[in-house]
């Protein structure tokens, strides 16, 4: 199943640089491993904002939010989920 999964990060103002220096480390690394592990299709940035907008190939919802839930900046992000389906104009062969 596909998903579009906006992000938009929030970090406390009050969070020492370390700290969120860490966490974004962590952020990138998990994301990485789920990107190589095919579920993490796309990722790219808003520009001008700190939200990215990402596309996901995971079995079912609860491998989503399994996914979502495990990320690093979970608890200071706001993310909005949409399911996709196939456009019946779109000319890709697959869902790619
Ligand atoms: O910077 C972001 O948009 C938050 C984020 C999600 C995965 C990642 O590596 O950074």
């Amino acid at each position: 199943m596909l998903f579009q999964v906006e992000m938009t990060v929030n970090l406390p103002v009050d969070m020492p640089e370390r700290a969120a220096a860490d966490i974004k480390a962590k952020e990138k690394a998990y994301a990485q491993e789920i990107q190589n592990a095919g579920e993490w299709r796309h990722i790219w940035r808003v520009a001008g904002t700190y939200s990215n907008l990402s596309i996901f190939d995971v079995k079912d919802i609860d491998r989503l939010h399994e996914i979502l839930s495990g990320l690093p900046l979970f608890p200071y992000m706001a993310i909005a989920v949409k399911p996709l389906v196939r456009h019946p104009s779109s000319v890709r062969a697959d869902d790619s």
